[in-house]
């Protein structure tokens, strides 16, 4: 990542062990003002990192400075700047979508009550369930209860906002709402933003993190992620005997029928066979680049 920008969240060795399982093995990192999104397939260490940084579990090992704040000394200071939207929702049924954001509104210390009306709306309508907010949250859908999970970690306009997941189970229109309000809430804020689904980056982080069981493999741009398969993506037809080899051999990305034939995208230090193309990488392809030792 660039130096130049000022940096918001140190990480300093920070690890987290439960019994003889590294969830996390120790990492240094910088995240700065803008959307980074953290990416690595299940079991990488995504939600292990964001409760540590949200203050929901202890490290085992090391700290971080959020804001000026140590993760340890000043637990009390970070969760005032933090909004935090944990993998499940888990909602209390009775209450309405309303209800259970004038009370998120009050433990951010916002203690006007008109106040935290006006914010329970603002952050309803920021993610379209305004005219849903009288009714009690056991009649939501998994999706409204998902964006009632993204309007509580809004509440008190925090500098820092932690998503594990949040575009899981969101209908394709509410994902892209959902994008754009992340790019929005980028231009002032430090978002860091979990999900496996690479095309969820594309259009919403400017930085990118890749765990793979428990370990940082890369930090860069969108665009360096991309470059990590560069020289290395090419695209050949071959039959759908050799396709079958191919796939259980070698590091394929995709593949589609192509009259009697199957196309095949694949990651490869050299070119598969004569006929092969080689072609620009998506972020797709850097991802797999970055993840090939452990996927082969
Ligand atoms: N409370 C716990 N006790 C024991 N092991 C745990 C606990 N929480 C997480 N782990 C282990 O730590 C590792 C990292 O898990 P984590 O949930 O952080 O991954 P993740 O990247 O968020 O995965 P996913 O995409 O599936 O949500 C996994 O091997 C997991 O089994």
């Amino acid at each position: 990542m660039k130096d130049e920008r000022i940096h918001t969240v140190h990480i300093q060795d920070l690890a987290k062990s439960y019994r003889r399982k590294h969830a996390l093995q120790p990492l240094q990192l910088k995240l700065m003002k803008g959307v980074t999104g953290l990416l690595g397939p299940n079991g990488a260490g995504k939600t292990t990192f964001m409760s540590l940084l949200a203050t929901l579990v202890k490290p085992s090992n090391g700290t971080a400075q959020i804001y000026g704040h140590d993760l340890i000394d000043g637990a009390r200071d970070i969760r005032s700047l933090l909004g935090y939207m944990p993998q499940r929702v888990n909602v209390p049924g009775q209450l309405t979508g309303e209800e259970l954001l004038l009370y998120a509104a009050s433990m951010k210390g916002i203690k006007d009550a008109a106040a935290r009306k006006q914010e329970a709306e603002r952050v309803l309508n920021e993610v379209n369930l305004l005219e849903r907010s009288g009714d009690r949250l056991k009649g939501y859908s998994g999706g409204m209860r998902q964006r009632i999970g993204i309007a509580q970690a809004l509440i008190g306009q925090p500098r820092l906002l932690l998503f594990d997941e949040p575009t899981a189970g969101l209908d394709p229109s509410e994902r892209i709402r959902f994008r754009n309000l992340v790019r929005g809430l980028g231009q002032e804020r430090t978002v860091l933003l979990s999900t496996h689904i690479v095309s969820d980056l594309d259009s919403t982080c400017e930085y990118v993190v890749v765990f793979h069981k428990g370990r940082l493999h890369f930090q860069g741009t969108l665009q360096e992620l991309a470059d990590q398969a560069a020289g290395k993506v090419w695209e050949t037809i071959v039959s759908p005997l050799q396709a079958e080899e191919w796939y259980a051999k070698r590091l394929v990305v995709s593949g589609s029928r192509e009259g009697d034939g199957m196309r095949l995208r694949l990651i490869a230090d050299e070119i598969p066979t004569a006929e092969a193309k080689s072609v620009e990488p998506t972020l797709e392809d850097g991802y797999v680049a970055v993840l090939k030792e452990n996927m082969l």
